[in-house]
């Protein structure tokens, strides 16, 4: 049972915030069961145990022994150094999580120790809220209850998105990264409303309403973006005329390229990182 396991961050950022956050609101984890760790920056972690009420301890003084889940949340470039120190000192039952974007489960498998159960997971930033879009791939020893356990961890988040690992480099760029393309949409929109004289937190609030109607609308009714995009357009109305110029000004093509672009630097991570071990 989820209520009973012990969940461990190594790394106390934007992303280990936002999935503390979510998980605390559901209340399937005690926050007494939540530890979280940081490299340096007591700050950040007295200011996360003061308010989501989790247990803060520097990575020599973790309680390993208690620890169902290890979460790795740091920079990718940080993950060789945490799984070298951590190699030893687990069990191969207590199942290592990874949110870094490019790191495998057999990056990790090849980094500690034989049997250890790995997964490898993308969530984004709204699992703050928890409507995260999540991927999890499970590496080649995870035993199926820790699965399912891991899963139903992740659901606190949001919803989950069981995927083979190969299409986690696309998932990256498509949600991992995903919530930053329409912060940067809505920035556009926010500022096109302010420079036509609309006060700026109206102009975001009208642009933020119109995504979100626009998604729950995909959700709740089902229907393609296709379909219900040609709801919106009368012909030779205001519309058409907006649409007309997103396809003269290669809206679509800025779109893939973002995401193809994202996938490809999740592709290009993985190899830096390995490519560290065969020079090392
Ligand atoms: N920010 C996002 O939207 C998403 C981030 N991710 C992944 O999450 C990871 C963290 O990203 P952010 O939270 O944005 O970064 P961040 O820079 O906000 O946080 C990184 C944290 O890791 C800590 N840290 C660094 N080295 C460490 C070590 N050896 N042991 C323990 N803690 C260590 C730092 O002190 C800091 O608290 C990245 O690998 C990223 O790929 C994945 C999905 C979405
Ligand atoms: O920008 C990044 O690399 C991380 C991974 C997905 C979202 N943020």
């Amino acid at each position: 049972m989820l209520k009973q396991k012990t969940i461990a961050f190594l790394g106390a950022g934007s992303m280990a915030e936002a999935m503390i956050s979510g998980l605390i609101q559901t209340e399937k984890v005690p926050a007494d069961q939540i530890i979280v760790t940081n490299k340096c920056n007591q700050d950040r972690l007295n200011r996360m145990k003061y308010k989501y009420g989790v247990r803060t301890v520097s990575l020599s003084d973790m309680p390993y022994d208690e620890v169902d889940f290890f979460i790795l949340a740091m920079k990718p470039k940080g993950a060789e150094e945490t799984l070298a120190a951590i190699k030893d000192v687990i069990r191969a039952n207590q199942v290592v999580i990874s949110v870094l974007a490019g790191i495998s489960t057999s990056y990790m498998e090849e980094r500690l120790n034989q049997g250890q159960e790995v997964i490898r997971v993308m969530p984004n930033t709204s699992s703050m809220i928890q409507e995260s879009a999540t991927a999890m791939s499970a590496g080649a020893h995870c035993d199926n209850n820790n699965t399912l356990l891991v899963q139903e961890l992740l659901e606190c988040m949001g919803k989950v998105y069981v995927i083979d690992e190969a299409q986690m480099d696309i998932f990256t760029g498509l949600a991992g990264s995903g919530p930053a393309y329409f912060y940067y949409l809505m920035e556009q929109m926010e500022n096109i409303g302010k420079g036509s004289g609309m006060d700026g937190e109206t102009a975001r609030k009208i642009a933020a309403q119109t995504l979100y109607g626009a998604a729950k609308m995909i959700i709740e009714k089902e229907e393609s973006p296709a379909n219900l995009r040609e709801k919106v357009t009368s012909p030779n109305g205001t519309t058409a005329a907006g649409l007309d110029a997103l396809k003269k000004y290669n809206g679509g093509e800025a779109i893939s390229q973002a995401v193809n672009h994202a996938a490809r630097r999740s592709k290009e991570i993985s190899k830096e990182l390995d490519r560290v071990l065969v020079t090392s």
